[in-house]
């Protein structure tokens, strides 16, 4: 299979001439260059950003791939067990986990009404389980987590496979994946980074960051393309799709790293790359000051271009999608790409969340994407 997004190889960087070769076979629409870092009127020169993460048969996209495609090929009662739960049980499992995408994630919530009803039903049943499932680590009563916490979760969600499920959001999801084609690895992998975030408080290198990224994020990508559709006419491959998707979700990651620098440092947490902050004459000391100097500037300017990069790719896949689930990726983009232009309007001051405040909503008069919600009550861990 053809992968025209795909980045699959490892870049050859020579970081210390502050330039990377990018070789033809990595990305086969990009033309092979060398990268060479701008030089700053002082005469110091700041090298560009590595954007090559971990390659994608690494992350065994393409089984995932396979696996959602087969199962399609043959037809989900073939290969799954049948959904068997009462129409009313079900119409209350599903409008619970609606009352929660709407209630914490608004303009995801607003993007899937332009979905199939029951496309924006699975979405919902599996915004509520990765939720659910970041709120372990995240909500308030992360101070409980530990790796038992962790691999019950995971028994859980095998249970949640295998036709079993042990409250009524996840009994949404099993009827879910009786009804669409979904791997449970992508479920497994985000568990993983909830692990890694348990543990991990630094990132060495841009390929470690990439890893987490995939594991909390570009896992949302590869569960939602099953349901969101491919296009009939798609002029891709479904891995190329699959890698877009992806990349959406590293771009959202990234995005989301870049504005919550600030808190996710009174928590004791960089996800910045450490040689990205060393690259820059930084170091944790100097995002522990919050103080925006010249090197941050241009740290922030890089990372801001590789989220962009990301989002590029994304958009080409997004079009590859069926029509009605175009629309919400669209606005995903939007938003997100919103958040990169509030950082650099503020000067790249995203130590405080001043930056985000009443940009979005001037923009779309949507809730703002960003805007925390309350922290999940106990209604969706019943
Ligand atoms: C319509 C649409 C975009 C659907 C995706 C909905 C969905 C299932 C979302 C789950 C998000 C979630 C709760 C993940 C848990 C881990 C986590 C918190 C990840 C971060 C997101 C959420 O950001 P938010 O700002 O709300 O988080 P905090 O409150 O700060 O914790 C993430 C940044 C991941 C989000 C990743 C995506 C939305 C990827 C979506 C990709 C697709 C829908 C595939 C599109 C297909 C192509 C071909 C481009």
């Amino acid at each position: 299979m053809c992968s025209t997004f795909s980045l699959s190889a490892k870049p050859c960087a020579a970081a210390h001439t502050g330039k990377f070769l990018h070789s033809k076979s990595l990305a086969t629409r990009a033309k092979a260059e060398v990268i060479t870092a701008p030089k700053r009127s002082s005469g110091q020169a700041f090298p560009q950003l590595l954007k090559q993460g971990i390659p994608h048969t690494d992350l065994q996209v393409h089984e995932i791939v396979e696996r959602q495609s087969h199962a399609n090929v043959l037809g989900k009662q073939d290969t799954c067990r049948k959904s068997e739960f009462h129409p009313v049980f079900l119409e209350e499992a599903y409008g619970r986990c609606r009352n929660i995408c709407a209630e914490y994630a608004k303009t995801f919530y607003l993007g899937t009404l332009l979905m199939t009803e029951e496309r924006q039903k699975a979405i919902w049943a599996i915004y509520v389980w990765c939720r659910r499932t970041d709120e372990l680590v995240d909500g308030p009563n992360a101070v409980h987590m530990s790796t038992a916490v962790l691999d019950r979760w995971e028994e859980r969600l095998q249970d949640i496979f295998d036709g079993f499920p042990y409250d009524m959001l996840d009994a949404a999801l099993t009827d879910t994946i009786s009804k669409f084609s979904l791997d449970i690895k992508p479920f497994r992998d985000m568990i993983e980074g909830m692990r890694m975030d348990t543990r991990k408080f630094r990132y060495d290198n841009f390929q470690e960051l990439y890893m987490y990224c995939y594991y909390v994020a570009g896992t949302v990508g590869l569960m939602s393309v099953p349901v969101m559709g491919i296009a009939a006419e798609a002029s891709v491959s479904a891995l190329s799709i699959y890698n877009a998707a992806l990349y959406l979700g590293i771009g959202n990651q990234l995005t989301n790293i870049l504005r919550d620098v600030g808190e996710d440092a009174l928590r004791g947490r960089i996800y910045l790359p450490q040689d990205e902050l060393a690259q820059f004459g930084l170091c944790d000391k100097d995002v522990f000051s919050r103080k925006v100097t010249d090197g941050w500037r241009e740290l922030m300017k890089e990372q801001i271009t590789r989220a962009r990069f990301y989002f590029n790719l994304a958009e080409e896949g997004a079009s590859q999608l069926e029509k009605a689930s175009r629309w919400p990726v669209w606005s995903s983009l939007l938003i997100y790409r919103k958040i990169l232009d509030a950082i650099e309007d503020n000067d790249y001051d995203n130590f405080t969340k001043r930056a985000f405040v009443g940009r979005t909503k001037k923009l779309l008069t949507l809730p703002l994407a960003y805007s925390k919600a309350q922290p999940i009550s106990s209604l969706i861990f019943q």
